[in-house]
């Protein structure tokens, strides 16, 4: 899950503090002239910039900050010494593969591409407000630059691909050991408290092995089923949550702060799922620690994006800083203590001579293969990418079919017809409930818990389009922008789960949600079950409907997309 983070240059952070506070000067001091009788119109005149697509850049260099120009090729050497070349290797070893006489032709290079630097992104994210919006943004900057376009963020530079052909040309190239992206806030962490690193920050050959001990028993379909009891536990106690808080909160139907409340079902399933604990998150009275987590969980995902904009050496002296690693410190202390309550459990087990239980984390911890020092750094991270991204999607999908009653009825007649009565699908029920994956499907079409995912060219170069990028270029890859295409998705804003069981096929990179390839979503089977047995057991059980005193609820980015407001819902008896 990207934030982001890519091909920071180690050693670049003085030039790139300098130019930052040179052009920030420069633009107060342009601020300073733009006032006209007392009127500051700032904020027109870089409309006018930024509509005429003139990089904010230009404009301060024009202005006579030739020093930031020369200081800017020293931070960023993605944007010099790429100019109009021949690739003719690429080109070559495409002719001898297909026997052809081809003469080389000229690639573009990132010089070519429409975009823009540091201050226009300062622009669009601070002074138009986008921060909390980057997914939309996507669409704004499509609109403005093509399907492609460079941009800066930070000290980093990033290639924006919003487009299916080109996301999957860049896919396909990822190589052997993918890499999302560099992540050196939370390898900074790791470094700074001795933690191992885990699936999501670790890469190359270390990241490879480590997958190949965590994928098995949360891959394979078969391993997942196991889950299935445990999962539906969960379920069970949730629809009784909701039934005693729309009783507790006031008229008997509203459930208020939905998203909340998912939260804590989530993180219980997947305490579930890994360590096979129960954590009583699902109680009237849940334990702090519950909550002290999902805020936890939620303020490092908030201080991730902001962190990942400043270089590395002024971390130390940033309050984010230090609030980022608070809330590491409280996922890991979270995660450690399950895991040692595990430990000494399996350890019970064995002085009494007893079988070890079937599970997730006692099967890592018995075939020795990983130290309990790896299993912390793994388990952290599977346990906090487990929370935000399910409860989310299973909030927008109950929002979205409050809303629409006809597509939430014929949900119903789906699932009744299969369930007459109230107990909880089976996992062989949802192969037969296609209108509920198409449900999930659509939500994450148009949610994508990642709006952004990321690859970084590692191995080589690549032609991506018409052009041709080095290595170790990163790329940020628009799914947002992609989901809302009317050329894939008709009527793209419309909640439609039906068109994903029409015969239509959509470019099969227009929605992945769940990421692609090797380095794809490791908890994607788990999620899916999940989210298909709440949901058909909630719509099975009640008729959900939005609260009608509420407006529409829009998305925020928080690196993840969730809600951006208080999500209220009623729940009304079906039988
Ligand atoms: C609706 C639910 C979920 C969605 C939409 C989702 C989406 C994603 C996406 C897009 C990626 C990046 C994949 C890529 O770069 O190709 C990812 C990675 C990851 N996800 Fe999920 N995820 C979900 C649930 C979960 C759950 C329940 C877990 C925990 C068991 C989890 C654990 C992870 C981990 C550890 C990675 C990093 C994998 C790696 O880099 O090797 N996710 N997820």
């Amino acid at each position: 899950m990207s934030d982001g983070s890519g091909t920071e240059e180690e050693g670049d952070d003085l030039p790139f503090i300098i130019y930052l506070m040179a052009s920030w000067n420069a633009l107060n001091w342009i601020g300073r002239g733009w006032r006209f009788k007392g009127r500051v119109i700032e904020r027109s005149l870089l409309n006018a910039l930024v509509d005429l697509e003139v990089p904010l850049h230009s404009s301060v260099m024009a202005l006579g900050l030739a020093a930031g120009r020369s200081l800017r090729a020293a931070f960023a050497p993605n944007f010099q010494g790429f100019g109009l070349r021949y690739r003719s290797s690429v080109r070559a070893a495409a002719a001898a593969e297909h026997d052809l006489d081809v003469r080389p032709t000229p690639l573009k290079t990132i010089q070519d591409l429409p975009g823009y630097g540091l201050l226009t992104g300062i622009y669009w994210n601070i002074l138009r407000g986008y921060l909390l919006k980057t997914h939309e943004l996507q669409i704004v900057h499509k609109e403005i630059f093509g399907p492609i376009w460079k941009s800066q963020f930070g000290p980093l530079i990033v290639i924006n691909v919003a487009n299916a052909e080109l996301i999957e040309q860049i896919l396909r190239q990822e190589g052997k050991y993918p890499l999302r992206s560099y992540m050196p806030h939370w390898r900074e962490y790791r470094e700074l408290r001795g933690h191992a690193y885990g699936p999501l920050c670790e890469y190359g050959l270390k990241w490879y092995q480590m997958r190949r001990m965590l994928n098995p028993k949360l891959l394979q379909p078969k391993a997942v089923i196991n889950y299935a009891p445990a999962i539906n536990e969960v379920v069970s106690d949730f629809v009784k949550k909701i039934e005693r808080l729309r009783e507790s909160q006031g008229d008997g139907v509203t459930v208020k702060d939905l998203s909340n409340e998912l939260y804590k079902f989530a993180f219980e399933a997947i305490t579930m799922v890994l360590f096979g604990t129960r954590i009583g998150c699902l109680a009237d009275n849940v334990p702090q620690e519950t909550q002290n987590f999902i805020s936890a969980v939620g303020e490092m995902f908030h201080l991730s994006a902001i962190l990942i904009f400043f270089p590395k050496a002024m971390w130390p002296y940033l309050s984010i800083w230090k609030k980022f690693v608070k809330a590491w410190d409280y996922l890991f202390f979270v995660a450690k203590k399950l895991v040692d309550k595990k430990i000494a459990q399996i350890e019970e087990w064995r002085a009494q001579g007893l079988p070890l239980e079937d599970g997730y984390l006692i099967h890592l911890l018995s075939n020795n293969k990983m130290t309990p020092i790896e299993i912390y750094g793994s388990l952290t991270e599977l346990l906090l990418a487990g929370v935000d991204t399910t409860s989310n999607t299973i909030s927008w999908a109950l929002y979205n079919l409050a809303r629409e009653a006809s597509i939430q009825d014929k949900l119903y007649t789906e699932i009744s017809s299969l369930h007459p009565g109230e107990q909880i699908p089976t996992t062989s029920d949802f192969s037969k409930m296609p209108l509920l994956k198409a449900t999930i499907k659509e939500t994450l079409r148009m949610y994508p818990v990642v709006p952004g995912n990321a690859r970084v060219t590692v191995d080589k170069e690549v032609v991506v389009g018409d052009y041709c990028f080095p290595q170790n270029t990163l790329f940020h890859l628009c799914h947002y922008a992609v989901s809302y295409e009317d050329c894939n998705f008709a009527e793209p804003q419309r909640f439609k789960p039906e068109r994903w069981l029409e015969s239509k096929k959509q470019h099969p990179f227009s929605s992945i949600p769940f990421g692609f390839g090797l380095r794809t979503c490791i908890g994607k089977r788990v999620a899916e079950l999940e989210m298909y047995s709440v949901l058909s057991t909630l719509i099975n059980r009640f008729e959900v409907r939005p609260d009608p005193s509420r407006k529409r609820i829009t998305a925020k980015t928080r690196t993840l997309l969730c809600p951006g407001d208080t999500m209220n819902l009623q729940f009304i008896d079906r039988r």
